[in-house]
C-alpha cells in the first residue's frame, strides 16, 4: 500500500485531548483536569510527509505538540474503557500544530480554541501504523526535534487518562467512526517555530516523519 493510501485510511475527523500530561499542564501554567479536555480539528488540517507546515497569517508563536494518534476502526457509540481497544483500528504519529498566541488570546476571553488549533496544515500525520505493531499503547515513547535539537521526550505511560479511557470518553458524546484520528495529548517541550525550522518526530525507534516549516 502506498503512503498516500495508508493515510487516506485515516482522514475523517480530528478529536483531539488537551492537557493530558502533568508537565505540559505545568509548563503552561494550566491546572491539571479531573476530566478529558476535548477539541475538534478540520479534516482540512491535515498534512502528509512532502507537504509544509504554514505559519498562519498573523500568527507570531507557532508551536509544535507531538502526539500518539489513535485511528479508529469500526464504530463506537457509548462504549466502556474495557472494550474501547477493541474499536481502535491502528495508531498514528500526529502534530498538533498550535497558534500559541491566538490560543492564549482565546483563552483569556474565553473564546473557543478553532482558530489556534484548527488552521490549514495544523494537522501533520505520519503513514498509518498497523495496530500489532504498537501492543501496549499506555507505554511507548514520543520525540520531536526541531533542526536536529531535541525539544520533546516523553512516555505515553505518564497520560492522565489512558487510552482505552480516551476512547470510551469521547464516544459518550461523539460517535467515532472508522477512520476518525485521536490525538491523545502532548508531553512538555512545546516550543515557538520559525519559517524553514525543519521538525522530526517519531514513536520510539517504530516510526519517524519529518516535515519543514514554510519559509
Ligand atoms: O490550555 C492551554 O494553555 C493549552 C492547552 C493545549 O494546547 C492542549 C493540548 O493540545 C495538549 O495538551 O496536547
Ligand atoms: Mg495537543
Amino acid at each position: 500500500m502506498s503512503k498516500l493510501s495508508q493515510f487516506r485510511t485515516f482522514g475523517k475527523k480530528i478529536v483531539c485531548v488537551g492537557r493530558n500530561y502533568r508537565e505540559h499542564a505545568a509548563e503552561l501554567g494550566n491546572p491539571v483536569p479531573s476530566k478529558p479536555i476535548l477539541f475538534l480539528k478540520p479534516t482540512s488540517a491535515y498534512i502528509s510527509e512532502g507537504q509544509a507546515i504554514k505559519i498562519p497569517q498573523g500568527c507570531n508563536d507557532l508551536n509544535h505538540e507531538v502526539e500518539l494518534g489513535v485511528v479508529i476502526g469500526s464504530k463506537a457509540i457509548q462504549v466502556a474503557p474495557e472494550e474501547a481497544l477493541n474499536y481502535v483500528g491502528g495508531y498514528a504519529l500526529g502534530l498538533d500544530m498550535t497558534a500559541r498566541d491566538w490560543q492564549s488570546e482565546a483563552k483569556k476571553q474565553g473564546h473557543p480554541w478553532s482558530l489556534a488549533k484548527g488552521f490549514d496544515t495544523s494537522c501533520p500525520v505520519s503513514a498509518f501504523i498497523e495496530k500489532e505493531k504498537i501492543p501496549d499503547p499506555n507505554n511507548i515513547d514520543l520525540w520531536l526535534k526541531v533542526n536536529g535539537e531535541t525539544k520533546q521526550a516523553g512516555n505515553t505511560k505518564d497520560m492522565i487518562f489512558s487510552v482505552e479511557y480516551l476512547v470510551s470518553y469521547a464516544s459518550q458524546y461523539f460517535t467515532l467512526e472508522p477512520g476518525d484520528l485521536l490525538l491523545t495529548g502532548t508531553p512538555s517541550g512545546v516550543s515557538k517555530l520559525i519559517p524553514g525550522d525543519i521538525i522530526q518526530a517519531g514513536l520510539g525507534n517504530l516510526i519517524s516523519m519529518q516535515f519543514e516549516v514554510d519559509k
